[in-house]
């Protein structure tokens, strides 16, 4: 069943289109990621998802909702935690904790949820006393406080130490097998690779590629970097004739090739028919980083 369902959004800021025709559908149970460089246009997407913001066309809908339309019932349904957000700040965690519980029908139990996220001890802390980290962690707590079918996540752990952020990843996987729909929205390739079932790539207001992060991965040129160090030198020409191959780098002596199963098949002949032997012979495959790469010719 489809829960989030975006057809040929667009939207414009002062005549130039930061959304371009994005269309795209997110299933129930699904963790939907979406990845772009800065300014592709995620932010306004996923909050015209949430009914943050009137899109120029196109149309939108989550759980059956028109969420701009029926504002009020979209928000029983969808939890968010936005890009940028604050409480005020004299309310301790577990005010803050409460007082959103209290709006919905059917809260979360929200002591738990903070023992969840690590903020137990700070339950009595007012906002304004904690850590950037701290105030992610609560931001989260309270997407998930009023137990939504759908949760938006922006830059879920932006700010999280690598520990925080590997603990979040494990609730974000309890959320998902309790039944939970999740658009995340990352710069983090290793938690989209991790965590998402499908990743929609943007660039430049539009969905550049949308697939499963092993078959973004597999439709890179470079699906495979092979890296040695050769005993001796091997001609540039004789790499550069290698089938399969995207590019060639050396380092230190260190040769490295991206390709596919092709190309290391044919390094290896090459390196037994010059007797060449080969240091440290690493195969690996690409990652998600060098398919966005690709994609978008952008850093994340
Ligand atoms: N309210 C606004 N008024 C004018 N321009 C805006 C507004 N909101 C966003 N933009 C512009 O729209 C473009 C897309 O912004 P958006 O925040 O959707 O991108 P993003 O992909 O989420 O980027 P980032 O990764 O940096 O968060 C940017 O160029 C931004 O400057």
């Amino acid at each position: 069943m489809t829960l989030i369902d975006v057809r040929d959004l667009r939207k414009s800021y002062g005549g130039r289109p930061v959304v371009d025709g994005v269309s795209f559908a997110v299933e129930e149970g699904e963790i939907f990621g979406v990845l772009g460089p800065n300014g592709a246009g995620k932010t306004t997407t996923v909050e015209s998802v949430l009914g943050l913001r009137v899109p120029d066309s196109g149309t939108v809908r989550v759980c059956g909702l028109d969420p701009f339309a029926d504002r009020a019932r979209t928000t029983l349904v969808v939890g968010a935690q936005l890009q940028e957000s604050e409480m005020q700040g004299k309310l301790t965690v577990a005010e803050s904790l409460r007082l959103f519980a209290a709006c919905y029908p059917r809260p979360a139990d929200w002591r738990a949820l903070a023992a969840r996220l690590g903020l137990e001890e700070k339950l009595d802390t007012r906002y304004a006393r904690l850590s950037g980290g701290q105030k992610q962690r609560l931001a989260i707590a309270l997407a998930l406080v009023g137990n939504p079918r759908v949760v938006v996540l922006d830059e879920l752990t932006t700010g999280l130490d690598p520990v925080a952020r590997r603990e979040v990843w494990a609730l974000i996987e309890d959320v998902r097998a309790g039944g939970v729909t999740v658009l995340l929205v990352t710069h983090f390739m290793e938690e989209a690779q991790r965590l998402c079932d499908r990743v929609a790539i943007f660039d430049r207001g539009r969905v550049a590629a949308l697939d499963t992060p092993s078959g973004l991965v597999a439709r890179t040129a470079s699906s495979t970097v092979i890296s040695f160090t050769p005993s001796r030198p091997l001609e540039e020409d004789v790499l550069a004739a290698l089938p399969g191959l995207a590019s060639v780098a050396h380092h230190d002596g260190r040769v490295t090739l991206a390709g596919t199963d092709e190309t290391v098949n044919a390094v290896i002949g090459l390196l037994a028919r010059n007797r060449v032997s080969a240091h440290q012979l690493r195969v690996t495959d690409a990652t998600l980083d060098d398919a966005f790469l690709d994609l978008t010719g952008a850093d994340a």
